[in-house]
């Protein structure tokens, strides 16, 4: 099966697959509720990202003739595993509260340590959803500096909460924490801002 077919191009990731556990698909459940009057909203995810999305800053970063056969084969880093091994994530905004929630189960290919979650895909993780924080607000963003303290090990497969929180905006820099708890809430396992 061709990977970047268009049903796949078009694909929301953002959603329940069969290898989602128990844990995961309640936390789903109840950020699905709290979307129903409106104060959160649902991020959808895609593979790709949509054509022209950042065209501008695509032509000022690379090379024309390397841009098109590049961002044909391009993929989002979190979206490029196979159901249920890497990323199994879902991100949900509250733009009044200039807040984003990721839920995550941290597949079997993340693996450092054995039985435990890379910290590299953990920065990753809190990249994305801290840029997706700053993203609400500014229209392209980057990141210039991310520090992290890492105070737990998170396991393997196991279910945690990213929390997102703009702290300030000045100008055109957004500073954003970012917490990392376990699902249900009781172990702080990585902070960042
Ligand atoms: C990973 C998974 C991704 C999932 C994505 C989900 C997709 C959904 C879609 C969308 C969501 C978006 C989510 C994005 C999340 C991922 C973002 C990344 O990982 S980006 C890749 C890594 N980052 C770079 O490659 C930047 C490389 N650096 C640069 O390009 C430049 O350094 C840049 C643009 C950051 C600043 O450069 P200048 O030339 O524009 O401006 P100057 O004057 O140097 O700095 C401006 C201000 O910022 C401060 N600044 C610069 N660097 C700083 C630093 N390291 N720490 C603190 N402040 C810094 C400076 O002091 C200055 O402050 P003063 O205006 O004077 O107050």
């Amino acid at each position: 099966r061709s990977f970047s077919s268009e049903k796949d191009i078009h694909k929301d990731y953002a959603v329940p697959n069969p290898t989602w556990s128990e844990d995961l698909r309640l936390l789903y459940e109840q950020f699905m509720k709290k979307c129903e009057d409106g104060s959160w909203e649902r991020l959808p995810s895609y593979r790709q990202h949509p054509a022209g999305g950042c065209s501008d800053f695509q032509a000022r970063h690379l090379d024309p003739s390397a841009m098109k056969e590049l961002t044909s084969r391009a993929r989002l880093f979190t979206r490029s595993f196979e159901d249920g091994l890497g990323f199994e994530y879902v991100m949900f905004c509250n733009d009044a509260e200039k807040r984003v929630v990721c839920i995550l189960q941290g597949g079997p290919h993340l693996q450092g340590m054995p039985g435990l979650f890379h910290g590299g895909a953990i920065l990753t993780i809190i990249d994305a959803t801290a840029g997706m924080c700053a993203k609400r607000i500014g229209k392209v963003v980057l990141t210039a500096n991310l520090n992290v303290n890492f105070k737990r090990p998170i396991p393997l497969c196991s279910v945690v909460v990213l929390n997102a929180q703009l702290e300030k905006a000045e100008g055109r820099k957004f500073f954003v924490s970012c917490t990392v708890h376990s699902g249900d809430g009781r172990t702080l396992h990585t902070e960042a801002t």
